[in-house]
């Protein structure tokens, strides 16, 4: 129940925020994240404003450099007349989901979210050949407690708030999506992939020694069956398109140009159905898993971060990271 309550809160204070200044609305959601005394006071204060009841240079300043960036990570389009939102997701190079994306992401579907006119969502990548990298590695490498604490907390919400989303969700996969960018695909109504074998989509996590938390395990096997996700998470795979299609990890191939012309005729298809018959039927098939996962959201929290914080786990990442960095010199 207090896992509940915490994530509620989270959402009422970003929905509230989402009416403030965009650049302070950032700096206030990372606040509250850091420090939830400041939530709870923002909360009594604000309780009557929610809508929300649903459910050689080195590695690591190269890295930072990126992150410190205050350009958007994110452009939203969105079409009054039809109702539907494209989300661009644009964090060079290879749109990581770091603290500040996610910070950025929630806020805007958020604010879609609270916005009664947009029904749909397209989600979609501004980088060439990458939908996302998944998680920020920097993000959980040689940071403080509090520091991966806050990271979780965003990468927790990020998924609730799409998994839980009331709005159609289509997932525009036009480039690779490993681990983290998988998930967040995963999470949507609908994943329509471009069709071009050098992309590929799975979850990597144990080929480099990282675990998937329970919930990405639990809304794995609902898409793609235990066995499926076994292999997958046991292994690390990731899959080209067609072997994505097979499995049933993607919806449907198209060229590799057409990806979001196609996103965009689904959806006029699937808003084409009576929006409070398809959100209750969703919320039915969803709400399961999002109480599941509610219930245990703080201990996954705690284990996250005894995980994370490990030497053992951070030499890996350490290892991983030099790895990526050496494909390319
Ligand atoms: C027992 C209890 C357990 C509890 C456990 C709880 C939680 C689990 C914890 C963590 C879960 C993590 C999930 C994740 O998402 S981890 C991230 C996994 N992602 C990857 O492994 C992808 C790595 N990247 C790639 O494979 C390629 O970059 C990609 C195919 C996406 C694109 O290839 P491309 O050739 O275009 O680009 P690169 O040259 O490889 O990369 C460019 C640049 O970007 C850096 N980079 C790539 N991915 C990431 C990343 N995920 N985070 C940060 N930085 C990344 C890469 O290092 C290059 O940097 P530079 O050389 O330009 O400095």
């Amino acid at each position: 129940m207090d896992a509940y309550k915490s994530s509620v809160d989270f959402a009422e204070a970003t929905a509230f925020l989402s009416h403030a200044c965009y650049e302070q609305d950032k700096m206030a959601l990372r606040a509250t994240l850091k420090n939830k005394s400041i939530l709870s006071g923002l909360l009594s204060r604000l309780s009557s404003c929610s809508s929300h009841g649903r459910v050689c240079v080195s590695p690591v300043l190269v890295a930072q450099r990126r992150n410190n960036s205050t350009s958007p990570k994110l452009k939203v389009d969105f079409n009054q007349s039809t109702g539907v939102a494209v989300m661009h997701m644009q964090n060079p190079p290879v749109n990581s989901l770091s603290l500040g994306f996610l910070t950025e992401f929630c806020i805007a579907v958020e604010k879609l979210e609270m916005d009664k006119s947009c029904r749909g969502l397209i989600l979609t990548s501004s980088q060439p050949k990458v939908f996302s990298a998944g998680l920020d590695i920097m993000d959980m490498y040689g940071k403080k407690l509090e520091q991966y604490e806050e990271f979780w907390r965003a990468v927790q919400e990020m998924w609730l708030k799409l998994y839980s989303s009331n709005m159609v969700t289509i997932a525009a996969i036009n480039g690779s999506s490993p681990a983290g960018g998988c998930l967040m695909s995963l999470s949507c109504d609908y994943r329509i992939m471009a069709d071009n074998p050098r992309y590929s989509i799975g979850f990597n996590e144990t080929q480099f020694g990282i675990v998937v938390p329970v919930w990405c395990k639990e809304a794995m096997t609902t898409i793609v069956g235990h066995r499926n996700t076994e292999l997958t998470l046991e292994l690390g795979l990731l899959y080209n398109p067609s072997d994505a299609l097979k499995i049933g990890l993607v919806d449907q191939l198209v060229p590799e140009d057409q990806v979001l012309a196609t996103a965009t005729k689904t959806m006029t298809k699937w808003l084409a159905i009576p929006d409070h018959a398809r959100r209750i039927t969703k919320s039915m098939m969803r709400k399961p898993t999002i109480d599941k996962i509610m219930s245990i959201r703080e201990a996954d929290m705690q284990q996250y971060i005894s995980f994370i914080s490990k030497d053992s786990t951070q030499k890996m990442l350490g290892t991983y990271l030099e790895m990526l960095k050496k494909k390319r010199g």
